[in-house]
């Protein structure tokens, strides 16, 4: 006799893309699937994610066997999102990457000192967070910020749109990502919001747990809560202890689930939560996927002809060292950084030496952040390799020979969708844990660890010898 299907979809809305996956709720099987593509820019107005979030909707549904009985939808975190009195969006998004309240960032910290920012939030304020992007708008534009009657972030923001624009949500993991939520109580702290937005005191989303849901479509389907992409992904790999994934998207994060929080003064280490009721400590820079793709364009080839080039040449590219910072950076935090090339010479300058440099140096400032999580006293057993990068053989191998434990390449597929799916399916099923879905096939990369050992020194010294850390 036939299995009764039931179909489930999850969405991934991050920088550059937003993409829907209709899965079997049982399984995990992915039957259809929808993608739509975002502009660029660090500024976008969320009407765009939301017509992207529609036509991937629609190609999804359109191949899919059946009705979906549940949606969730995972985004890009931190974005701000601000809606006046009507629910109208008051200016465009400033997203995760906008570097513009790096000043902002800085006050803060001054204000309150590191150490109580880490107690309190779990994070030490850096431009990427959504608190000192309130801050800019409290100081460069006040008229807008005295219109701003509701903050969300984008997955709230798009879960309230397919509901119908009723209760406004949002999840923990998402929610930790703000500068305004405590993570160890499962709190708002609408005092540090206000000293930080000028004494205003915007509505926020109710906070919703794991498994519970944001109301219905107008159509009937039930909404899962959502949460933050990098969550969506590590319940989409249903990574358990010892499992650390480094994705490689616009951004680069390195990240593991704990059982307990964390609380980095540093500001490394940003201590999230994830979205079944642990932790996810997470390390992440500004620049990952999209720093092959501009170098691929500085070679004048694409990215095929990027990752052969880089294979061709020898581990630590002839000495050549690429600083990657070309949007600025986060981690480390130098927002007003640019890229640099060191140690070129007659001898090294070659189209293979810069190709691999690219794949070396963006990989080298996630090494950094597998450090970073083992400080924090992650348990380190292997990498789960993720994101549009992880396609890159280059990157694989380079991977490999960089981080010194195994690296494990999952099939590649959407994960963040696909964790956003299994949180829809949880919602769906009312159970107290998520389905057990299998996690797919994977690829072990040797690991060699003394040529990379070497790499990573010589990115250290580059590092330090331009930005004197
Ligand atoms: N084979 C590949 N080699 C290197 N980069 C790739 C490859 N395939 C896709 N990418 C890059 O991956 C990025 C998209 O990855 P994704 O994880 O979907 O990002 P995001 O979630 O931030 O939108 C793009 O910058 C794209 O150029
Ligand atoms: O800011 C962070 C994590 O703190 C980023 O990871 C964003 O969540 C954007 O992710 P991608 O679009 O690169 O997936």
């Amino acid at each position: 006799m036939m299995r009764a299907v039931t179909l489930v979809m999850g969405i991934d809305s991050s920088t550059q893309s937003t993409k829907a996956l209709v899965v079997d709720a049982d399984t995990g099987q992915v039957v259809a699937e929808g993608r739509a593509g975002h502009p660029d820019g660090t500024e976008v107005h969320p009407d765009v994610w939301w017509s992207a979030c529609q036509e991937a909707i629609g190609q999804a549904r359109a191949a899919a066997p059946g009705p979906v009985e549940a949606i969730a939808v995972a985004g890009q975190q931190h974005g701000m999102v601000t809606l006046d009195q009507a629910g109208a969006v008051v200016r465009p998004a400033l997203l995760w990457n906008d570097t513009r309240s790096a000043p902002q960032a800085r006050t803060l910290v001054a204000r309150d000192g590191a150490d109580a920012w880490a107690t309190r939030t779990g994070l030490v304020p850096v431009a990427s967070f959504t608190v000192t992007k309130l801050a800019w708008l409290a100081e460069h534009e006040p008229a807008n910020a005295d219109r701003v009657a509701s903050v969300l972030l984008p997955h709230d923001w798009l879960t309230w749109r397919l509901g119908g624009q009723q209760a406004k949500h949002t999840d923990r993991g998402d929610a930790s990502g703000t500068g305004y939520f405590s993570p160890a109580t499962g709190q708002w702290l609408p005092d540090l919001l206000a000293e930080s937005f000028g004494g205003r005191r915007p509505d926020l989303p109710e906070v919703l747990g794991p498994n519970q849901s944001a109301g219905r479509t107008p159509d009937g389907v039930l909404l899962g809560a959502g949460t933050g992409d990098n969550m969506g992904a590590a319940l989409g790999l249903g990574i358990g202890p010892g499992d650390v994934v480094v994705s490689l998207g616009t951004s680069g994060t390195v990240f593991a689930v704990a059982e307990q929080p964390t609380a980095d003064p540093t500001g490394i280490v940003a201590g999230f939560c994830d979205a079944t009721g642990r932790f996810l400590p997470l390390v992440c820079t500004l620049n990952a996927a999209r720093v092959l793709t501009t170098t691929a364009t500085m070679l004048g080839t694409d990215l095929a002809g990027l990752d052969e080039l880089a294979r061709r040449a020898e581990p630590g590219s002839g000495g050549l060292v690429l600083l990657p910072y070309l949007d600025g950076e986060r981690t480390p935090d130098l927002p007003d950084a640019s890229g640099t090339l060191t140690g070129l010479r007659r001898g090294n300058a070659t189209p293979e030496n810069l190709a691999r440099a690219a794949v070396e140096g963006m990989l080298c400032g996630l090494a950094d952040g597998i450090t970073a999580v083992r400080d924090a006293g992650v348990t380190v057993r292997r990498v789960l390799l993720i994101g549009g990068a992880a396609r890159s053989a280059a990157v694989r191998e380079v991977a490999g020979t960089l981080f010194g434990v195994p690296v494990e390449v999952p099939e590649p597929a959407e994960y963040v969708a696909l964790g956003a799916a299994r949180q829809a399916a949880w919602a769906l099923s009312g159970a107290a844990e998520p389905p057990v879905w299998a996690l797919r096939a994977e690829r072990s990369e040797p690991a060699h660890t003394e040529a990379g050992q070497a790499v990573r020194a010589a990115y250290a010294r580059a590092r330090n010898q331009v930005h004197g850390i």
